[in-house]
């Protein structure tokens, strides 16, 4: 209860209340697991939760009971535990809150009626929708109908998607027991134990989605290129990026999400110089053949990994991004060598972080131009008018998805 009242109350975004100082920090680690799950599983089915509940109370109950009957619903409901453990837990939780435990009686009745809920009404409810100041951005930018369907993907989740370190995914495919996307990953079930898979230790392969993968797809260095990941941190690109055999610089503005890059480059026993600098200020020691530029954004194309991200975030909070990616942008070409690529990509679903991005940047640097996206597997409709890859979470229905992304190629005048 304490990480839902956390976002909704304090909107603080679940994994910063996750670590070793947050809430959970004294529970072994198969309950700290299990809160985790239940939080984000709670977060993301919300609105079904009120809509069960609401038949079963006059008016809505003070935020933390409300807490416990939505998360106590959603076990019942779509976790299908069992009703008599769920409610005892629930009632044992509001006796024990100062600000609950005048309302036990009410979280025992309210979750007896829940209950009886019929599996096929739990499951006739629509999918939690996005709230009021993403819905209306991502309404205006692609129509309800794309709406609708990334709500839909977001209440699906994700599923799990593997990096083939030798790029062979229909070999990895018949190793783990996946599916090979068709633009170069591989597909799991959610819920598999990665550490457990065939390749783990060996570093045969690594955990990143489909989506993420193609921007180091698309810069396609050549083996011995100079290639910058400009915003490298925890490092699925620069691990791409080195396995294609480029000779790559890691930069990261964050010590301790770098230290992230440096464990998975050595877990993959691939190399790069690691570099904890501000990218807007570091002085580049020579003109780079090729930069990857992930750009810290809204990531809102992650909601579906990241459920809690539209309650801790709102347009207030993301729009200083949009000044900042802009900055990168020309940090980076001023680092490229003339003719160099610069592969600009960011984990959002909004226009102003994308597409408006590129469009401003062709107009503030003449002679800057995009190469049309093209790589195995995308679909006609995934580029823009501009040459970029516009990737959604609707994108894909059939295969599970994928994380929203915008990714282009710019390259500089020679
Ligand atoms: C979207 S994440 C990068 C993800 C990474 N490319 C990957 O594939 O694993 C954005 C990163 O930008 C970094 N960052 C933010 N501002 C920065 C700056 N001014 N200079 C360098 N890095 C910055 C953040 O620390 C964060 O790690």
């Amino acid at each position: 209860m304490g990480l839902i009242l956390g976002v909704l109350e304090d909107r603080h975004l679940l994994a910063e209340m996750e670590g070793e100082d947050g809430p959970l920090a004294d529970l072994p680690p198969a309950e700290r697991a299990r809160a985790s799950r239940l939080a984000r599983t709670t977060l993301r089915h919300l609105g079904r939760a009120d809509a069960a509940l609401k038949p079963h109370m006059r008016k809505a109950p003070p935020v933390p009971v409300r807490a416990i009957l939505r998360m106590a619903t959603v076990e019942m409901l779509q976790e299908g535990a069992a009703a008599h453990g769920v409610v005892n837990a629930a009632v044992a939780l509001a006796r024990a809150g100062q600000r609950t435990q005048a309302m036990a009686g009410l979280v025992n009745a309210v979750l007896r009626k829940v209950a009886e809920t019929p599996p096929q009404d739990w499951a006739a409810l629509p999918p939690q929708r996005l709230p009021g100041w993403l819905r209306g951005r991502l309404d205006s930018a692609w129509g309800r109908a794309a709406v609708t369907g990334i709500e839909a993907a977001h209440a699906a989740g994700a599923p799990l998607d593997l990096t083939p370190r030798d790029g062979d995914a229909a070999a990895l495919a018949a190793a783990v027991g996946g599916m090979a996307l068709p633009t170069g990953s591989v597909r799991l079930g959610a819920g598999v134990q990665v550490s457990a898979l065939p390749g783990y230790a060996e570093g045969a392969w690594w955990v990143q989605d489909a989506a993420a993968a193609m921007p180091a797809r698309l810069l396609a260095p050549e083996p011995g290129e100079r290639v910058l990941d400009l915003c490298a941190a925890p490092g699925g690109k620069t691990l791409q990026l080195a396995a294609m055999g480029a000779r790559v610089t890691a930069l990261d503005i964050s010590e301790y999400r770098m230290a992230r890059v440096e464990e998975n480059l050595a877990r993959m026993d691939l190399a790069a110089d690691l570099v904890v600098a501000d990218a807007l200020a570091w002085g580049a020691p020579a003109p780079f053949d090729a930069i990857l530029l992930d750009a810290p954004c809204s990531a809102t194309g992650t909601i579906r990994r990241h459920p809690d991200l539209p309650f801790a975030k709102d347009a207030a909070t993301i729009k200083p991004l949009f000044y900042l990616q802009e900055r990168l942008i020309d940090r980076a070409i001023g680092m490229l060598a003339p003719g160099g690529r610069l592969v600009f990509c960011t984990c959002s679903l909004l226009p102003e972080e994308g597409e408006k991005q590129v469009a401003a940047a062709l107009v503030r640097h003449p002679g800057l131009h995009v190469r049309p996206a093209d790589l195995p597997g995308i679909e006609p409709g995934w580029r823009d008018t501009q040459g970029g890859l516009r990737l959604r979470p609707d994108c894909w229905p059939d295969r599970g998805g994928m994380d929203g992304f915008y990714i282009a190629c710019l390259v500089k005048a020679g």
